[in-house]
This record gives C-alpha cells, structure tokens and sequence, in this order.
C-alpha cells in the first residue's frame, strides 16, 4: 500500500493526515518544530491545533523531515502559504524521482504573486506534470469529525488527480477533479478575503441583505481577477470557488471571518496576529491580490477597501460608504 508524507502540521494538515490514516494508510506528519513532533507522537493528539481527536497507529509525528519525504509515493503540503517555498527547499533533497505532490495551502506569495503550485514546479523544476491542488468548503474541524464533506483536486494531469482523489476519498469526504488548477487555486485563496469582510459585517451587524450582497460582489471581484488570469468563469460557480466562500463566511469556525468580526470588535489587527499562532491566509492575500490587480488591470474595490481597514486602520464603518456610492456598473462587467 501506498505511504503518504503530509509536511505540515497546523490544523488542516492534521486533518487531512487523520483522515488518510484512518483509512489504514501509513502517513507520517511533518512538523516544523521538533519538540512539538514529539510531544504529538507522544500524546497521539494534535492539542495546538486540533484538539479532540485521537490519532490511529497508522500515523506517525517527526520532526525530521527527511523521515517524512524519503521513500513516500504521495505528499501533501499543507504549510502556510508565505512557508512554502522554504518548506520546498527543505525537502527537496528527500524527494523521490517519481513521488506526487498535493498542494492543500490556500494562499498566494507575496512578492513573487505566484500561486502555490506555481512555486512548487519553480522549486521543483521536474514535479511539472505530478502537482495538484486540493480546495473546496473544508473547514478542518468537521471533516476531522467526518462530516459530509466535498472537495475538488485539481491538476494539469488528469491521472494525478484521480490518484489524489482515490487517496483521499471516503463516505464522509467526496472529491471531484477539475483541471482548472488556476481558477481552483485563486478560488480558495481570494474566498479567505471576502471572509474577513464577512466577518467585519456580522460583528457591525449589518444583517443578511448586507452579507449577501458582500458575497456575491465578493465572488464577481473573484471571478474578474481569476479570469483575467486565466482561469474557467465556471470555476466560481463550483466547490472552490461558490462553495468555499459560503462556507468561510459562514462559519464561526473560519479563522478568517473570527479576524473580521474582531477587527470590527476595534482590535488591532498586530493585537490579533500576535494572540494566535493560526494562520489567516486572507490578510496576505489582500496584499498579494491588489498587486495581481493592478498587474491584470482589474477593479477590486472589495480587497481594496479591505486592506485599508487592515493597514491603514480605517473604520470600517467608513469603508461602506465608499463601496455603496461607487459609480453604478454593470453587474457583470468585467467577468465576461
Ligand atoms: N484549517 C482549515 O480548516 C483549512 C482548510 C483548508 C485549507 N487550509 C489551508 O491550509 C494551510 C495551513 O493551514 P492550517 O489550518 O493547517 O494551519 P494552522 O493555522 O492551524 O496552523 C499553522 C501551522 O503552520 C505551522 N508553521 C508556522 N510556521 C511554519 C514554517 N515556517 N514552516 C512550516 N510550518 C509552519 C505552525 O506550526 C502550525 O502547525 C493554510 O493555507 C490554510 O488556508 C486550512
Ligand atoms: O479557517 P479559515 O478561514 O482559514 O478557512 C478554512 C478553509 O479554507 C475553509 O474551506
């Protein structure tokens, strides 16, 4: 049977590795702190990031993360996405000739504004046609509980995507593939934004209408810049893309919408970074998509808005205005 290294160990990567080694398949999990590897090995229970469940004995915790890619079929990278590319470096010299890689980060680079499978195949020159990305509406805590759950993986090669769909499938986590890997990525990172925003709305209790209509102006602001980036407009309307943002808008447990409704609460946004050690991807995305616009020559006022309440401290109750008086456009304009 195949092995499988998962290389980092937040939440989700400890999800995705309960879920392979519940299904009997020997995972080992990377973390990048030994002492917390071993504390996990140990205690056979992630209590940092995803207290409450108990790992199989088909799992195994280290530090060392040789021990993690020597000699493994299948990897799942799973680190926060500013990470990566050190993470890549890291592993490089332990990667076997034939070995697939799952990206399962929802982020973009800051600087070099590259995807995470675009970084992969830039540090990995010959992975090309063996990378694939995992997004969809998974926020780790109920697929750990093995809630019903859908995803979507995509790649450039149909046959690694099917591989990491059959790994990953079970009757609580249902995987569709997609070959749109620039549309499935950019969906499950510009969704993390519209998700603070989200947050923001609910903590100034702004109502339904309100959200609503965020989040559908979110998903046009995501489909302008996905397609103007190359990616399939029917993207959004699927798991990585529609499905994800109801589900971090929704959802208390999104680390995103959390940092909203505390920004709106009048937190700072250091104040909260530095009160936990879980990532919000959509604070740097923020950043990296307004380059990525101005690149593409897209509007987005929604992130635009976003990140002067998140950089310039402005009172998000003075960002309303400015979206709601903007000139009147065409609904769809820009999308297609
Ligand atoms: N948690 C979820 O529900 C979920 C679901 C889908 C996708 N994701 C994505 O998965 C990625 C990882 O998020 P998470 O929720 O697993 O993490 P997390 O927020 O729960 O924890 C952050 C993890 O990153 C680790 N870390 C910090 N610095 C690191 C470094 N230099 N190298 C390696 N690891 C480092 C920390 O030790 C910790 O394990 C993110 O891109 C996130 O958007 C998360
Ligand atoms: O907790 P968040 O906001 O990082 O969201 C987690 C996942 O991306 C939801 O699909």
């Amino acid at each position: 049977m195949v092995s499988v290294g998962v290389i980092g160990s937040g939440a989700w990567g400890t999800t995705l590795a309960l879920l392979l080694s519940r299904k009997g398949i020997a995972t080992t999990l990377w973390d990048h702190r030994p002492e917390r590897a071993a504390t996990m090995q140990q205690r056979r229970e992630n209590s940092d990031f995803l207290p409450g469940f108990r790992f199989p004995d088909t799992l195994r915790v280290t530090g060392q993360i040789a021990e993690a890619v020597q000699g493994k079929e299948m990897l799942v990278l799973v680190t926060p996405s500013q990470k990566m590319r050190e993470n890549l470096r890291l592993l490089a010299p332990y990667l076997g000739e034939k070995t697939l890689l799952l990206n399962a980060s929802k982020g973009i680079e800051i600087g070099s504004l590259k995807r995470m499978s675009e970084i992969i195949v830039e540090e990995l020159p010959t992975t090309g046609e063996r990378v694939a990305t995992l997004s969809g509406p998974n926020l780790s805590r109920e697929v750990a509980q093995e809630k019903p759950t859908a995803a979507v993986i995509a790649s450039t090669a149909y046959d690694v995507a099917v591989e990491y769909r059959t790994l990953l499938t079970t009757s609580s986590f249902r995987v569709y593939n997609s070959h749109d890997v620039v549309g499935v990525e950019l969906g499950g990172s510009l969704k993390n934004i519209i998700a603070i925003g989200a947050g923001i709305n609910d903590g100034l209790g702004y109502g339904d209408n309100a959200k609503a209509a965020f989040m559908t102006r979110g998903l046009a602001e995501i489909s302008r810049l996905g397609v103007a980036a190359g990616a399939n407009p029917l993207t959004f309307a699927g798991l990585a893309g529609i499905g994800d943002l109801i589900a971090t808008c929704a959802s208390d447990l999104s680390r995103n919408n959390r940092l909203g409704r505390r920004l709106a609460a009048g937190e700072k946004l250091n104040d909260i970074l530095q009160s936990t050690h879980s990532v919000a991807e959509g604070v740097w995305t923020t950043q990296a998509a307004l380059q990525l616009a101005r690149r593409y020559n897209v509007e987005m006022p929604i992130a635009h808005q976003l990140s002067l309440v998140l950089f310039e401290e402005l009172d998000p109750h003075k960002a309303v205005p400015e979206l709601m008086l903007r000139d009147p456009k065409g609904e769809l304009e820009g999308i297609i």
